[in-house]
């Protein structure tokens, strides 16, 4: 047989991000409600920091639940809200009081804010707007004097049950991420126990015959050799994202050759497999590149590169539609950024709605930044630079300059300055990095000032822990410690 010239192309179509957020998304909301059936109630108190409600939260009860005082002062019928009138205190409702005396015209009660407004009460007066015996003790005023000229409507300063928070009204949505303002609102009801939600079992392997543990004392390198940088990096990051008590498995360091047998054994445990595997490196062109096909093999590819740098063999594949459990797996490019940037775009939102959030909330938020410096664009791919957002004064000649001390919103604009080179290789472009400007492709050149849009890093601040190694995986994969 004649043998015969060929060129090697790759057989995925480029997909852009929004479709690559669709699939993922409508992928993790599938996840999402397998896992439902996995949720748990647990005691507010015990209830990990970070996970997510499994169901809405009705309020029991009106906040506040009595019609409470805004201010230390006087309750009182408006009607005696007039300059020089003399009342007699009858009585005092200080916080956590049960029971006062009744208001009637000519008198009235002293009120400390929070404390309920007794019967027969109007408005409060303030204490600034009284004057009391010079000689009585602040506890002992029998009289005052309204020292106050406008009319008091009814209602003045006084802060109506239910004003904050009416009964049966729903104070957190099923889906929220329960932090400290969430922890602080289930107090206020009495909530004892609520329902949260099961995340997905995530696990995290590195592939490459040129990794080496990093951090280990014996691990010295050879040539060509270099150090695993993206499992600390994810790890750590998936630390950060799941609830407190969560687990992250370690499958360590897998060489090309033992990548797709490391790969099929964490998906299927006999059903006790990972939900979620982030393995990254070997998805390009070379011929050792053997994971995205042993994904295929194992599930559906949904896309196997994306339209975008850096991350462009970035792949995404989930379990066959009748397999169970189900799984997804996110192959990244193992040039560290790519593997960064993949992971706050897709990962992360991902791992965020198969846990129970609601997808707009998933996504890194979108704002607008003027350029710093001008930016080249990227002739074939749109870009996501790493840069630092910060608020600048703008100055006489449409330049910026850093003020911290600004506070008038007509004089200053958000500004990003990216993080010096950015090569898929340089780590250093993620550090300091507070979001990722999409530049748009093109071959010209962004001039300074130019409105980009800035995706927003999230700060997740979970609690998860790293376990070593899967079950059925051999403890030699894995980092030890
Ligand atoms: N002929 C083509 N070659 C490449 C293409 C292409 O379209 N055609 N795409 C390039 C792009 S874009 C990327 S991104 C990379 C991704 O390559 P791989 O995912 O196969 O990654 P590796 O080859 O395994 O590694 C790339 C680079 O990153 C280093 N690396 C890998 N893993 C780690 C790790 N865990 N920690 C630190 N560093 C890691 C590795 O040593 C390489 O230097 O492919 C291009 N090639
Ligand atoms: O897309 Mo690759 O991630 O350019 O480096």
């Amino acid at each position: 047989m004649a043998a015969s010239w060929h060129k090697q192309a790759s057989p995925f179509p480029m997909v852009d991000m929004e479709a690559a957020w669709r699939q993922v998304l409508d992928e993790s909301e599938r996840m999402a409600q397998w896992l439902s059936g996995a949720s748990r109630e647990c005691a507010l108190n015990e209830c990990p920091s970070g996970s997510t409600l499994a169901e809405s939260v009705v309020a029991p009860f009106a906040m506040p639940p009595f019609a409470a005082s805004v201010k230390d002062g006087y309750a009182v019928r408006v009607a005696d809200a007039v300059r020089g009138r003399q009342l007699t205190v009858v009585g005092r409702s200080m916080a956590g009081s049960a029971h006062v005396e009744l208001v009637q015209l000519g008198t009235c009660v002293y009120v400390a804010t929070g404390a309920p407004i007794p019967d027969g009460a109007e408005a409060v007066l303030p204490v600034e707007e009284v004057l009391q015996m010079e000689a009585e003790g602040r506890s002992a005023v029998r009289i005052i004097r309204v020292d106050r000229d406008a009319p008091l409507s009814v209602g003045h300063e006084v802060r109506a049950a239910g004003a904050d928070v009416q009964a049966g009204e729903t104070v957190l949505a099923a889906g929220a991420r329960i932090g400290p303002s969430e922890r602080g609102i289930l107090a206020t009801f009495g909530v004892r126990r609520v329902r949260v939600r099961a995340w997905p079992r995530v696990a995290v392997l590195s592939t490459g015959n040129e990794l080496v543990e990093a951090g280990d004392a014996h691990s010295e390198l050879a040539p060509g050799q270099v150090y695993d940088s993206n499992r600390p990096m994810l790890l750590a990051a998936l630390q950060q994202l799941l609830p407190t008590g969560g687990e992250v498995l370690d499958l360590g360091i897998a060489s090309d050759a033992e990548a797709a047998a490391r790969i099929e054994r964490a998906l299927d445990e006999g059903g006790d497999g990972v939900q979620v595997l982030v393995v990254s490196g070997g998805v390009s062109m070379g011929e050792s590149d053997l994971v995205k096909p042993t994904l295929q093999r194992l599930g559906r590819m949904h896309f196997g590169r994306l339209m975008m740098k850096p991350g462009k063999p970035m792949s995404f594949i989930t379990s066959r539609v009748e397999q169970r459990p189900p799984w997804m797996a996110f192959a990244m490019p193992g040039n560290p950024v790519s593997a960064a940037v993949c992971y706050q775009l897709l990962v992360a939102p991902a791992l965020r709605v198969a846990g129970g959030m609601p997808r707009a909330h998933a996504l890194p938020l979108r704002v607008v930044a003027s350029l710093a410096h001008p930016v080249q664009c990227d002739a074939e791919r749109p870009e996501f630079q790493r840069a630092q957002l910060a608020l600048r004064r703008r100055d006489g000649d449409g330049g910026a300059a850093a003020d911290a001390s600004v506070w008038d919103a007509s004089c200053c604009e958000v500004t990003a300055t990216v993080t010096g080179r950015q090569a898929s290789s340089r780590l250093q472009s993620m550090y300091g990095a507070n979001a990722l400007v999409y530049i748009p492709q093109g071959g010209g050149r962004l001039p300074l000032g130019t409105p980009v849009l800035a995706l927003v890093l999230h700060t997740d601040t979970g609690g998860g822990a790293v376990k070593a190694s899967a079950p059925g995986v051999p403890d030699g994969a894995a980092s030890c410690c």
